[in-house]
């Protein structure tokens, strides 16, 4: 086989936290191996949906194939777990189709494109898939584009399936180094008469049909890896991260935010960024906007309004006076920037900034701990509080905001995906704050550290770059068979 070319086929979800460090990885195997090749299936869906740059275009050995538009399935009143996967299962056969025809077009003069189908690369979402790579005769694989930690709950949650939703208060689960209080666990898993608790044990199950699990994450974070595979019956995990959004986005709005930047000190911003799908109600809004003002730091805020329908994104806000508290702008116009979407990987890299306050997304946790800044995890949706637990508690890799007594059921939050629902008041984000920029903090000196351990296990002879290595001659391997 190794006379021929490869082609392998990704098909992640259109969400930008799933999709950009899936196309790192196409780079990266592409970089690695001459003979292998890419094609990333791309769609939209009225829930979701990636702009690609136009970098992304002409990136050598990957091709986007746009599938044709396809109905969505019937979607009321479902959880946003349930969403995603009934999508994909209802994509089978457009991918299949997509496939079977992929070589045809004005393609076929480049070799590349006249290689054999190596594989399919599925989003963790995206197993109902496996049936496709099934009926086509080719192995399939998943791409976790989140930590080790919650992919080793995954992978346990078929024996801990009977504990969940019982009086269990903590959890052993093997990926993580002690006991996990139930109340640390997405808010899915909590609820297991729900269609998103069906749809994540479905996932879990079709993980050992896989021949293997490609993991954004690396063992100087998470040591457990090996671990994680001879505990459980599953197939081989390679972990290749950190993946990180590579691709120059060419988003309006980043140059008066990297001016801005230019003008501060060294170290003196806290930039607070929420993900592609976090956006507090007003009543939070104020809280963060006290709390930041008071703490006396500089700032920059990503801040955007939450969706009006069920499974949208936020969206930016036109105009911020109607949100923030009176005055605000004007008093704090010397220390601050408000603003939209932000280009957050290129800010990270801004010497000027000197903290981070995140939500915990994976995608933002591997590009905070690149940049060498310390993150404070405030999880809002998904399994953010399993990365705050990994993190910040077992890793000491950041801080935290506690939360207040006082529950707001929800309701001031006004995220669709709140998880949680508490209220954080202004004097525990002052607090936080003031923790999360101290200079000296052993918090910050591990994350110094670890920015470091980033970049050589990417590097030859790191292990993330082993672990690539590994894959591909798996990869080459099985379809000698
Ligand atoms: O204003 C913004 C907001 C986000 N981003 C980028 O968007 C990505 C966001 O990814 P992530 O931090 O992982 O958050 P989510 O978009 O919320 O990602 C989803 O997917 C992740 C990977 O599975 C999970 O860890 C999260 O919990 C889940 O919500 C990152 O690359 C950010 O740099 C920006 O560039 N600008």
């Amino acid at each position: 086989m190794d006379s021929k070319f490869a082609e392998l086929v990704f098909l992640p979800v259109p969400e930008i936290g799933h999709f950009l460090s899936m196309v790192d990885l196409a780079k990266r195997l592409v970089n690695r191996h001459h003979r292998l090749s890419v094609t990333i299936l791309t769609y939209s869906t009225f829930f979701a949906t990636v702009q690609l740059p136009s970098s992304a275009a002409s990136l050598p050995g990957i091709r986007f194939l746009n599938l044709p538009h396809v109905d969505p399935p019937p979607l009321q009143g479902v959880s946003g777990e349930a969403c995603q996967s009934l999508f994909q299962q209802h994509l089978k056969p457009h991918v299949k189709h997509a496939i079977t025809t992929r070589h045809g077009g004005d393609t076929e003069s480049d070799p590349k494109y006249s290689s054999r189908l190596a594989g399919l690369v599925l989003d963790f979402f995206s197993t109902a898939v496996i049936d496709v790579a099934d009926e086509l005769g080719v192995p399939a694989y998943v791409y976790f584009p989140s930590g080790a930690a919650f992919l080793g709950f995954l992978l346990n949650l078929p024996a801990l399936d009977s504990q969940l939703g019982g009086l269990a208060t903590e959890l052993t689960i093997p990926s993580f180094f002690e006991p996990v209080p139930t109340s640390e666990l997405p808010s899915v898993f909590l609820e297991k008469d729900q269609d998103g608790y069906h749809w994540m044990l479905y996932h879990a199950r079709r993980f050992r049909e896989t021949k293997g699990i490609i993991v954004n994450s690396f063992t100087g974070l998470e040591p457990g890896l090996a671990d994680l595979v001879s505990k459980v019956d599953c197939p081989p995990v390679y972990p290749v991260g950190p993946l990180l959004d590579q691709i120059e986005a060419d988003r309006s709005g980043e140059d008066r935010i990297m001016k801005w930047l230019d003008d501060q000190p060294v170290g003196s911003v806290v930039f607070l960024c929420f993900g592609s799908r976090g956006a507090f109600g007003v009543g939070q809004v104020h809280e963060i906007a006290h709390g930041l003002e008071h703490s006396g730091y500089r700032f920059l805020w990503s801040l955007r309004q939450p969706p009006r329908v069920k499974h949208l994104p936020p969206s930016d806000h036109t105009n911020f006076d109607g949100v923030l508290p009176e005055g605000f702008l004007d008093r704090t116009a010397e220390k601050g920037l408000v603003c939209g979407w932000a280009p957050q990987f290129k800010i990270l890299y801004h010497p000027s900034i000197g903290g981070f306050v995140s939500h915990g997304g994976w995608n933002s946790i591997m590009e905070s701990l690149w940049c060498g800044v310390p993150i404070l995890v405030w999880p809002i949706y998904a399994e953010q509080k399993l990365n705050r637990y990994r993190i910040v508690r077992d890793l000491g890799l950041g801080v935290e905001v506690t939360e207040n007594d006082e529950d707001m059921n929800g309701r001031d939050l006004l995220m669709a995906y709140t998880d949680g629902g508490h209220l954080v008041k202004r004097e525990k984000v002052k607090v936080a704050v003031k923790a999360l920029m101290d200079g000296e903090s052993e918090v910050r000196r591990k994350v110094k550290q670890m920015s470091e351990t980033c970049r050589e296990t990417v590097r030859d002879g790191g292990s993330s770059f082993a672990s690539l290595g590994q894959f591909i001659t798996d990869l080459f391997a099985s379809m000698k068979k």
